[in-house]
């Protein structure tokens, strides 16, 4: 039998070996196909589950109660005594669909470059760009991935040459995982003028033949040099790019090459940052915050792992096994938390700074908001309003919502009742005649003493 088997094999060798190839098939026979394999032990876990956390995806008959309240948040206002942070309103419906369609379209994003160093980066004068920052493992890839459309698992396991050609970003669980600036192009862009667009490819054909036509071999070797220069036609509407995360596993000459990218990026419009919502802020993040305040560059900040807040909470609830919402509540009050940290720190950046202000052109914008894109059982928590949110900060989309700042909550009593009524003061005019008086009659008035000892 063995033998049989091994006659193709046999054939193909050299006539003086064949002999040798024989005795070792005959005295080791080797498996066959035909000999079942035994099944495989069921693989462990390597991790255990949270204690009292069932990771089955939810009953979809269930009644579903949101994880959160929203997905972004603004700082308390300043008469607020609680400080809690509020739920910004969510986007409208209509700028929502273009944000998605702009991401998802023409079938996901589209892979443009990795380049190890600024100078490597394509040249781009049109297209709107926007960068992803943030530490080390903190799922900048991840939330790529996530915001062109691939759910939870997907999103966060995406590895080799197959993720690669799908224009997907390679994530992984090592910190360290992407070393190179890497460009996504994503949409498609706005229609261009006819006549502006016929224009520039009469310019770009004139600068074509030049190359062939120039007299001296110096005048061809510079038309060259400028048609390789020359403004190709947009092709996105949108390009977005992961860098290389700091902190562990990082290396000193990234942060170069992204220093260089924020002070010389000619159509950047603006970096999100992105801090795990689960570790809140960080040195390496508040070292990043003081560069792009240093380079003036637009900031936006995005709380990620903000799943992970939610499971905690679950876990929480089901402790207390309550019914309601004990473990959204917790999962607020954390979040508040991080919230704040990083409102706070925002604003300790910016007091080194005259330019780079709170909801300035140049500067911060106050609302955060909080995703979990690689959520691995829902996937896509924060993503949709995330993608609306980067498309604001790119121009793209307009930001028409009406934000309705709550008042003072002030709390009466009526009749040992307690009620909570929100107060909102008109502010009182008063002409400068009584603002003469009223000085007048405060120094007419004899002093109080405050202490008979006195
Ligand atoms: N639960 C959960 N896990 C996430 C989320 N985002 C990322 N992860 C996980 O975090 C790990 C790191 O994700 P990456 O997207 O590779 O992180 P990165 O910031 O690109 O990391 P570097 O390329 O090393 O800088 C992966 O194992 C992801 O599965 C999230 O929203 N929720
Ligand atoms: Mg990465």
């Amino acid at each position: 039998m063995a033998s049989l088997r091994a006659t193709p094999n046999l054939l193909a060798m050299p006539p003086p070996l064949r002999s040798l190839l024989l005795t070792h098939h005959i005295l080791f026979p080797t498996r066959t196909f035909a000999t079942a394999k035994p099944p495989r032990p069921p693989r462990r876990a390597s991790t255990p589950p949270l204690p009292g956390f069932d990771p089955e995806p939810l009953d979809p008959t269930e009644v579903y109660i949101p994880p959160l309240e929203s997905t972004s948040y603004l700082p308390p206002p300043s008469n607020d005594p609680n400080g809690l942070p509020f739920p910004a309103p969510p986007p409208p419906a209509s700028s929502l669909a273009r944000a998605t369609e702009i991401f998802t379209s023409k079938g996901g994003p589209k892979f443009l470059y990795s380049a190890g160093r600024f100078l490597e980066l394509p040249v781009n004068t049109h297209t709107p760009e926007i960068c992803l920052i943030g530490r080390s493992n903190v799922g900048k890839s991840t939330l790529i991935n996530a915001l062109s459309g691939l759910l939870g698992a997907s999103a966060r396991n995406s590895h080799g040459v197959v993720a690669r050609k799908q224009g997907s970003a390679i994530t992984s669980r090592k910190a360290g995982c992407t070393v190179t600036l890497n460009g996504y192009g994503f949409g498609s862009p706005p229609p261009e003028d006819a006549d502006v667009l016929a224009e520039k490819l009469q310019e770009n054909k004139a600068k074509r033949e030049a190359i062939v036509k120039g007299a001296t071999r110096q005048a061809r070797r510079e038309a060259q040099k400028e048609y390789m220069q020359r403004e190709k036609p947009r092709r996105f509407a949108l390009i977005m790019v992961d860098m290389p995360g700091y902190g562990l596993g990082s290396k000193k000459d990234w942060g170069m090459e992204i220093q260089k990218y924020l002070a010389k990026r000619q159509m950047l419009r603006g970096a999100v940052v992105l801090i795990d919502a689960e570790a809140g802020v960080k040195d390496q993040d508040r070292m990043v915050l003081g560069n792009l305040r240093d380079h003036d560059v637009r900031t936006m900040v995005v709380l990620t792992k903000g799943d992970k807040v939610v499971d905690y909470a679950l876990v929480e609830q089901r402790k207390k096994d309550a019914a309601g919402t004990e473990g959204r509540k917790v999962a607020e009050e954390r979040i508040h938390e991080v919230l704040v940290g990083v409102w706070k720190e925002l604003r300790r950046v910016e007091r080194r700074s005259l330019t780079w202000l709170e909801g300035g052109e140049k500067g911060w914008e106050r609302e955060v908001w909080v995703t979990g894109a690689g959520d691995p059982r829902n996937g896509g928590l924060g993503v949709e309003t995330a993608r609306w949110a980067i498309c604001r900060l790119a121009g793209l989309v307009e930001d028409k919502r009406e934000i309705v700042v709550p008042g003072l909550d002030v709390v009466k009593k009526v009749k040992n009742k307690v009620t909570k009524v929100v107060e909102v003061k008109e502010p009182e005019i008063v002409s400068f005649d009584d603002i003469e008086a009223m000085i007048a009659r405060e120094k007419a008035r004899p002093k109080k003493r405050l202490h008979p000892s006195f």
